[in-house]
């Protein structure tokens, strides 16, 4: 049984997969005590409540702050179902790309360029071209050799930039190390940058009253998760723990838009266990297993996990498993609502992409 290893939080050990895409580190794992409860926790099998599309109520906690002090093992955080949401997003795409050919005959179309030949960064293009087919928007793929120029990357994004057929492009990161990522990603144009990593893209979404062409798309699977569950925002605290390009500064600064209180939690950070134990909404992405721990979590709070990060299994088939940031069984006791991983924001990510293409195609198209 794998549930000795899954129980123990302290005992997640970083294998050295996607760790160039990982975010800035926050300081490593206390040692920890024994869990109170080593009962593994069959979270997916637990009866959940539906989502309901921004409902702006609160998440009904798992105990509130005047029950914290009696917060027992069994208390359990609603669990916010990825997978369920991102279904959900792929039905109603694929409802709005079949009006959209039916009605003036275009048909959305990403483009993805991947550099290299890294086992992970194949298997997410792989997905992410299924995830096209199965919602009808087109894919065109690109494969470069690792040993390739900036130069013919910016060649075959400038071909995709004049595409008519292309509405969105994707750079699958990480790139080779010889090559230079902001020379490229500005390469991309803005009205069909669909991860949202142009830098005039990330500078319209820091500013007050300018909305940006595209919201990166973690991030915007974070936040369309926190209103797909009715978690309130507006007035509340939040902390971003982790401050990459790609997910925690954007997640920061979509919090700020829809007015929360935000604070940023990183690897200079003094107290971080004290900073997030006052926040309602935490969104981790930090790419540390396991590294938020129960008692750096308020009672009630929601939990958003960004961090898929691969520890040693030797009972799993792939000789691996996928942990979050957040221990996930401590955490699920104290939280009131928490995402699983897998099955959390992994998939919402992908359903971003395909909402980001489809907007963009109807932005260039003019199509309501
Ligand atoms: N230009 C670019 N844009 C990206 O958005 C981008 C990228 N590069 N490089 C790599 C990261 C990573 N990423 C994920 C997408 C889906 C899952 C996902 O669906 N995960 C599943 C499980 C996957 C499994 O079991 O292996 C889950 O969490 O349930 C994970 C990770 C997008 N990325």
């Amino acid at each position: 049984m794998a549930s000795s290893i899954l129980s123990d939080c302290s005992t997640a050990r970083l294998l050295p997969l996607r760790r160039a895409l990982l975010p800035q580190r926050v300081p490593r794992i206390h040692p920890c005590p024994a869990l109170a409860s080593p009962r593994r926790l069959f979270a997916a099998a637990r009866p959940q409540l539906l989502p309901r599309p921004h409902r702006m109520d609160s998440v009904p906690a798992a105990a509130s702050s005047a029950e914290s002090a009696t917060v027992s093992a069994d208390a359990s955080a609603k669990v916010i179902d990825g997978k369920l949401v991102a279904k959900q997003v792929r039905e109603e795409i694929a409802v709005e790309v079949t009006k959209m050919r039916d009605a003036i005959g275009i048909v959305p179309g990403l483009a993805v360029i991947l550099v290299g030949s890294r086992k992970d960064s194949q298997t997410y293009v792989r997905n992410k071209k299924k995830a096209c087919e199965a919602v009808g928007i087109k894919s065109y793929e690109v494969n470069l050799p690792e040993d390739s120029s900036e130069e013919e990357v910016i060649r075959h994004i400038a071909s995709f930039n004049s595409d008519p057929s292309v509405h969105g492009i994707l750079v699958q990161l990480p790139l080779p190390r010889h090559m230079n990522d902001e020379n490229i990603l500005n390469a991309v144009s803005i009205e069909k940058d669909v991860d949202g990593f142009h830098p005039l893209n990330i500078g319209r979404l820091a500013m007050q009253g300018r909305d940006p062409f595209f919201v990166p798309c973690t991030p915007k699977g974070c936040m369309e998760l926190l209103h797909r569950y009715g978690v309130e925002i507006k007035g509340k605290r939040a902390v971003v723990i982790g401050r990459s390009n790609i997910v925690g500064m954007p997640a920061a600064l979509l919090l700020q838009k829809a007015n929360a209180t935000v604070s940023i939690v990183h690897s200079q950070t003094k107290n971080p266990e004290e900073i997030t134990r006052q926040a309602d909404i935490v969104i981790a992405a930090v790419g540390v297993a396991n590294l938020v721990r129960g008692n750096w979590i308020k009672p009630g709070a929601a939990i958003i996990d960004v961090g898929i990060n691969p520890v040693d299994d030797p009972e799993s088939p792939r000789g691996y498993r996928l942990v979050g940031d957040v221990c996930y069984e401590e955490a699920s006791k104290v939280a009131g609502a928490i995402t699983p991983v897998p099955g959390g924001v992994g998939p919402m990510t992908i359903a971003m992409l395909l909402s980001n293409t489809l907007e963009s195609a109807k932005r260039i198209h003019k199509f309501k």
